[in-house]
């Protein structure tokens, strides 16, 4: 069987440098695109070079129509309004797309739900191995305590992030309501300032901090009378978030179009 071609879009960014790194030294792919956006200082650079590398011979384009009619799948860790149009040529083009783009709104879900009807789109907060287990464990301990522990979550990420809650505190927050069999929109208290009052029973709080140079951190905490359990994990290389995405790309090879998760490619779902 001949290797996966995939496309790295958002080439230039902490992501997409990571991407082209894993990519070029995984077994079973083989970079065959590199895109930027229109205008980026990138353009027409080597992709390999752009990620430390030697040479690949993929220059960097601005042109994803063309680009993806020669691929078999995308990895995609962009901006919400990229990855909407990203999901629309790969489905025109019917081709894997790998999603870890965070802070999309409900609009944007819904386009790429509705792109999903015709490729497969593979899509998750965090494409790690660690976090989508410690999802499992959080499901599982939420499922075993009841409200008299407050559930909160706390993420820490590098100063360049755009959005928050990330959005693996948003699929932390997603396991831990489905543990408790709650609606996490009905029960999240994601911001607190001022006088707020004492804390909501059954509630699960998010809270934020951003700084330096941090790849991810995330704890989940159960704090009730006189005790308290924190499941948290730590990233320290974003490799992990890309060797995930390509792993995705070659599970996605060949399925039914849809939407699926990190859990779905893991076993873990
Ligand atoms: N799910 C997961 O496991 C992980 C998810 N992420 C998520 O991935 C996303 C990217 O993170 P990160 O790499 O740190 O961010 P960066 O800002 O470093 O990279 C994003 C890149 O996308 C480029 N871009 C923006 N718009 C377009 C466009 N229309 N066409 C092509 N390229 C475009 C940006 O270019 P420019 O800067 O010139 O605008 C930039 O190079 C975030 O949403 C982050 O939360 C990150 C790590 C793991
Ligand atoms: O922006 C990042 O860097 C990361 N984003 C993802 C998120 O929002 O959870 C995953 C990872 O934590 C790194």
């Amino acid at each position: 069987m001949s290797d996966m071609g995939l496309v790295v879009v958002g080439a230039a960014g902490r992501m997409g440098r990571t991407l082209i790194r894993i990519v070029a030294e995984s077994e079973g792919v083989r970079l065959v695109g590199a895109i930027e956006r229109e205008g980026a200082a990138e353009l027409g650079q080597d992709a390999g070079t752009l990620a430390g590398l030697p040479p690949l011979g993929v220059a960097v384009s601005d042109d994803p129509l063309t680009v993806f009619a020669r691929a078999e799948g995308v990895l995609d860790f962009t901006v919400p309004a990229a990855t909407v149009g990203f999901a629309e040529i790969a489905a025109q083009a019917r081709i894997v797309h790998v999603i870890g783009t965070t802070g999309l709104s409900a609009d944007q879900e819904a386009a790429i739900d509705a792109a999903a009807r015709h490729a497969v789109v593979v899509k998750s907060g965090n494409m790690s191995l660690g976090v989508n287990l410690l999802a499992g464990l959080v499901r599982q301990a939420a499922r075993a305590l009841d409200a008299d522990f407050d559930i909160e979550i706390l993420e820490m990420h590098h100063r360049h992030k755009i959005d928050a809650p990330s959005g693996t505190a948003l699929l932390l927050g997603q396991a831990a309501a489905e543990g408790r069999e709650i609606t996490l929109a009905d029960h999240s208290v994601r911001v607190r300032d001022g006088h707020t009052g004492a804390r909501p029973r059954g509630t699960i709080g998010f809270a934020t901090l951003r700084g330096g140079s941090v790849a991810g951190d995330h704890s989940v905490l159960f704090a009730g009378e006189g005790e308290t359990i924190t499941l948290s994990h730590h990233a320290s290389d974003r490799a992990i978030f890309a060797r995930g995405a390509v792993k995705a790309a070659r599970w996605a090879a060949g399925r039914k179009p849809g939407r699926y998760s990190m859990a779905d490619v893991l076993g873990l779902a």
